[in-house]
């Protein structure tokens, strides 16, 4: 089976679906998967899994099972694990001689793991006596279907990015080279004073060699300068243009990219682009440069006696496998570690984020203990983690203290024998111990690539992705000269079917054939859930529809350009964001010099004047994360500001002045309707001063258009318009 990491927090079960296709000789990327899966924010389901895996040719079977069916069943599957999580069990293994099973998993946030059957009861079982499993039968489609692997993002990409400081780079070869001669000068120098200094007493060659030797270490401290220097410059430029270059990149995505990926996960490719920033400046030329002077030691050594070179060489090996061998046995207190730190993170966050249900609700005292409880686990891992280390730390030093005593033995033995000169095994434990250096950056070398790698596929994705904007994609046409005779301009909605997630999730959209006219206002309402909101989603291209289209004057909107479309559309969300910056930039967001005319008047039309004159800073005050708090109803008349700034042909307003008081409500109703007339506006609002005005008025019942007309005509017909404004929209009879 083929490890494959997950790259992102909700990547697990994409992740796991990936290795048990390699299982069966067949390698699909993650991308593929992810995008089979159909993956959200809250990652993705048993049947997420199931429908990718049918995809790509398995039979899928998730059953409930007890551990003893699941010991009986001996085959590799994928377990839900810890209720929020999901990974590979490879194999069931009884040891012989304590009669334990243990338990092979592959856990895509971490890695292989064999754990015994309580750390494994308590991770899978979730009723007591019973887990999730999902097993996968290759069907012969499975082999019939050529898996689709991702074009991976070559180093030569960042290559690239060192070309601009070839210069530079050049001067760090000199450097390093220089460094290396320096090194090697060292024990030559250091025999010297021994054999042709000291031994025959010459006082006179003591001094100059060791005048010598202050020249070469003044040198190499100037090097060990200029040469940080450098790669403190380039590294910094370098990360610049990549993040600067990524974000540009990230920011064309389209949203279904952010809608799986959560905060943690940019952050993460943020420091992605650092870490291969890091492992192409610093990691690799000093490797290189370890290399070089590893070598030249060892010809060095081999020069003065191979016995020593072989003793050294094969004592070194034992002290890495010593060092590996650890690394294997403390992989199982990583992984426990690991799930206790994101545990006690989710406590730390929730803590946080819900500090005022908890007060409210007196809770502080319970969820505290919780953490602690938490805190101690994480302790006792430690613990045995310290322990752990160490031993491994004690055998490692020891075993390099046996090289080097065994050695300077030989040596000195050959001396006694005369067939070692005293500064030949002066130079010898020199050398022996300015070797450690280079060995330990060729093996934090190998790590470090491992981790540049797994860098490399996550930007890769990132890379990969289909940006929104497509060359054959024009800007949004503003006029209707190209309709068929007889069409009305406008926006048509036609056949339009829409699902959020796998095909088998439920259609929030169902069948709607609209037009919303040119020039004119439709209101759309509903109960809560029936659609309104995704409606408006799919008009703005944040989501393509699952079946049919929309039109913008007859021109579907996959060939319009996502961009230009929202360049002519004023919107609010519902959950609409306030920027960190004054209150002019949070209006005139659109352009870069603002137009001090359009902003009054916008700020006008939202009422917001007073609100503005009473600040201190006026609209320079800062608002948002920065600045000063702000109402609900402030920050809805800021969207509104910022909505009527652009000064759009389309205008979209999704409970816009639902935290509004009634005063507030009546003078910006007032304003909007005169700034409405000639544009084509949609609103959606649950209040029916908001709607009972508009030429039309769209009612959605799950998903569906069931009636349609102006307030008038609905409500004389007393079906669903009549019941929900009955209801909800705060009329009585
Ligand atoms: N990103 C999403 N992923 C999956 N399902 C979603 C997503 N967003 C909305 N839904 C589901 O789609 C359905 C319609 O949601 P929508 O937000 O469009 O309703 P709405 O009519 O605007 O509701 P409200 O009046 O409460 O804002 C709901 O059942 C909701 O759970």
């Amino acid at each position: 089976m083929v490890f494959t990491p997950q790259h992102d927090q909700m990547d697990c079960g994409p992740a796991c679906l990936s290795m048990v296709a390699s299982l069966h000789g067949k390698k699909y990327s993650l991308q593929y998967l992810r995008e089979k899966c159909f993956l959200t924010k809250d990652g993705v389901s048993l049947l997420g899994i199931s429908e990718a895996a049918k995809k790509i040719g398995f039979n899928p079977i998730a059953t409930r099972l007890t551990l003893e069916e699941l010991v009986s069943l001996a085959e590799p599957c994928i377990l839900h694990w810890n209720q929020n999580h999901f990974v590979v069990l490879q194999k069931v293994k009884n040891q012989h001689v304590t009669n334990q099973r243990t338990f092979r998993i592959a856990d895509p946030g971490f890695g292989y793991i064999t754990i015994d059957e309580g750390s494994f009861k308590k991770s899978w079982l979730s009723e007591n006596t019973e887990g999730i499993a999902l097993y996968l039968d290759p069907t012969e489609q499975f082999y019939k279907v050529e898996a689709i692997q991702s074009d991976g993002l070559s180093i030569k990409y960042f290559l690239d990015y060192l070309k601009p400081y070839k210069r530079q780079i050049l001067q760090l070869l000199l450097l390093l080279l220089t460094g290396s001669g320096i090194a090697l000068l060292l024990p030559v120098l250091m025999k010297n004073l021994i054999d042709l200094g000291v031994s025959p007493k010459n006082m006179g060659m003591v001094k100059l060699i060791l005048m010598a030797q202050l020249a070469l270490f003044v040198g190499s401290l100037t090097i060990e300068i200029f040469r940080n220097w450098i790669v403190l410059y380039v590294g910094a430029r370098i990360n610049i243009s990549l993040v600067s270059d990524f974000m540009k990149k990230l920011l064309k995505l389209p949203m279904g990219f952010f809608e799986t990926k959560m905060m943690g996960d940019f952050n993460q490719r943020i420091q992605d682009n650092e870490r291969i920033e890091a492992f192409l400046t610093s990691q690799s030329l000093l490797t290189f440069f370890s290399v070089i002077t590893l070598s030249a030691f060892l010809v060095i050594l081999c020069y003065y006696d191979l016995t020593i070179l072989l003793v050294y060489a094969v004592l070194t090996g034992i002290s890495i496998i010593w060092f590996y061998y650890f690394l294997y046995k403390r992989s199982i207190l990583d992984y426990l570690r690991f799930r206790q730190r994101s545990e006690n993170q989710e406590n730390i966050y929730e803590i946080f984020s819900g500090v005022t249900e908890m007060k409210l609700n007196q809770v502080e005292d319970m969820k505290r203990k919780g953490l602690k409880q938490n805190l101690l686990k994480l302790f006792e891992i430690n613990l045995k983690i310290l322990k752990l280390e160490q031993v491994q730390l004690s055998g490692f030093e020891f075993i390099n203290q046996t090289k080097n005593i065994v050695v300077t033995f030989l040596a000195a033995t050959y001396v006694i024998n005369g067939n070692m000169s005293m500064g030949e095994l002066l130079s010898v434990s020199f050398i022996i111990g300015q070797m450690n250096a280079p060995v330990s950056q060729l093996v934090t070398f190998f790590r470090s690539f491992q981790d540049a790698k797994l860098s490399l596929e996550r930007l890769n994705e990132v890379q990969n992705h289909p940006e929104e904007e497509q060359v054959d994609q024009k800007p949004l046409g503003l006029t209707g000269k190209h309709l068929p005779i007889g069409e009305m301009p406008g926006v048509k909605l036609s056949d339009l079917f829409f699902q959020y997630g796998a095909s088998s999730s439920p259609f929030v959209l169902k069948e709607i054939n609209l037009l919303f006219p040119e020039g004119t206002t439709t209101a759309i309402v509903g109960a809560s859930g029936s659609g309104k909101t995704t409606l408006m989603k799919l008009l703005l291209k944040f989501y393509e529809p699952t079946h049919g289209e929309v039109c913008f004057n007859n021109v579907n909107l996959t060939m319009v350009s996502a961009s230009s479309l929202r360049r002519n559309c004023g919107v609010v969300m519902q959950d609409g964001f306030i920027f960190a910056d004054t209150i002019e930039r949070n209006i005139a967001t659109s352009d870069e010099l603002i137009d001090y005319t359009r902003l009054w008047n916008a700020i006008r039309i939202a009422n917001l004047q007073e609100f503005i004159e009473s600040l201190p800073l006026r609209e320079k005050t800062k608002v948002g994360a920065v600045g000063n708090g702000i109402s609900g109803g402030q920050k809805q008349r800021l969207l509104i500001a910022r909505a009527v700034y652009k000064n759009p042909r389309y205008i979209l307003l999704d409970e816009a002045t639902s935290a509004l008081d009634a005063a507030n409500e009546k003078i910006i109703h007032q304003n909007l309707t005169e700034f409405f007339l000639g544009r084509t506006v949609i609103v959606i609002a649950h209040r029916l001063s908001t709607v009972k005005n508009a030429d039309n008025i769209i009612v959605l019942k799950d998903g569906q258009v069931v009636e349609q007309g102006n307030h008038s005509t609905l409500v004389s017909k007393k079906a669903e318009y009549f019941s929900l404004i009955k209801n909800q929209l705060e009329l009585g009879n």
